[in-house]
């Protein structure tokens, strides 16, 4: 939800990755990345603390996204864009090669359990990611309570050798402290802090980049085949997508379909609508969902169309 458009960014609507962020900022400032932003409390401080500073923070939780938007305006921050998304999406796909100063993590979550373990933003592909978008000499700084994280985090980083890594700070000095990390502390809790410094470039592979063209396809088709689709599963090497609906609308021959994809471990939901034009029949993505033109998404329209002719 944008409640106040100078600070929330739409990226899926952008034409072309990854972002020029000097265009939206208007400059050319170093920029500074905030991964999980919660309510937005260090990102306020940051930005008044450095206003010579472009930040730029993701964010997953919608609630979190509007407090931090509040909360900026309150402060009337000036150098501050906000985006829900994935951080590391974000990181891999909005940003081109040594372009960030510095990245920020303050208490991500850490997936306890080994199940889980995978979902945790600190394996090694981040750090190959890190080693891309940061500068020459940029860091990348994570604080959490949870020892065994940070040391995780540490040995990801340091396995990839593009990075000094220095040795991890138990309690150290902060300049501020969330209402978080405050609670933390009054349980008596340690808290940790892994530094690292980007000394050489690795290599990563790109979802989307390039102008973004809108996925579309037309032609004749059996619409009586479009109920075989209900629940329907694709996969195609690191692509998978599921119909998970089709409606009908009573008053003309359209249809909107329900679709959830991934890439790799990136999942979007979208809907799709099929509308019939002359003698022809048109598939495209739903001007109301907005999702990142990814190989899946461009493979779900081209692939159900080939279902339907
Ligand atoms: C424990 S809270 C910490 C919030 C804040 N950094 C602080 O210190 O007060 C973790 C935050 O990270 C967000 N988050 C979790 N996974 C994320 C991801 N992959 N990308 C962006 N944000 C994420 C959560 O929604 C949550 O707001």
């Amino acid at each position: 939800m944008v409640i106040f458009p100078e600070y929330e960014l739409k990226p899926q609507q952008f034409h072309y990755f990854p972002i020029d962020w000097s265009k939206i900022f208007e400059n050319s400032n170093p920029i500074h990345v905030e991964i999980g932003f919660g309510n937005g409390e260090y990102a306020a401080y940051y930005c008044k603390q450095y206003p010579e500073i472009n930040y730029i923070g993701f964010e997953l939780s919608i609630t979190s996204m509007i407090k931090a938007q509040k909360k900026l305006k309150k402060d009337n921050i000036k150098n501050a864009k906000l985006i829900l998304v994935d951080g590391k999406f974000a990181l891999r796909e909005f940003f081109d090669e040594e372009t960030i100063e510095k990245v920020i993590m303050n208490f991500p979550v850490p997936w306890y359990k080994n199940s889980q373990s995978h979902r945790r933003i600190i394996l090694k592909e981040f750090f190959e990611i890190l080693s891309v978008v940061l500068k020459n000499g940029g860091c990348f700084e994570l604080v959490s309570d949870q020892e065994w994280y940070v040391k995780e985090a540490k040995e990801n980083a340091q396995s990839t050798g593009y990075f000094e890594v220095f040795q991890i700070e138990k309690n150290p000095p902060r300049e501020f402290y969330t209402r978080y990390e405050k609670k933390w502390i009054k349980f008596g809790r340690d808290i940790f802090k892994l530094r690292i410094k980007k000394i050489k470039s690795g290599r990563i592979e790109r979802l989307i980049g390039g102008v973004q063209e809108m996925p579309h396809a037309k032609g004749k088709i059996d619409i009586t085949k479009i109920n075989s689709l209900k629940e329907a599963v694709f996969k195609e090497s690191d692509k998978i997508f599921i119909v998970k609906g089709i409606y009908k609308d009573i008053n003309s021959e359209s249809y909107v379909i329900k679709i959830i994809s991934t890439d790799k471990d990136f999942v979007q939901h979208y809907f799709l609508c099929l509308y019939r034009k002359d003698n022809e029949w048109i598939l495209k993505l739903d001007s109301e969902s907005n999702p990142y033109r990814t190989p899946a998404v461009k493979w779900s329209v081209k692939k159900i169309m080939e279902v339907l002719s």
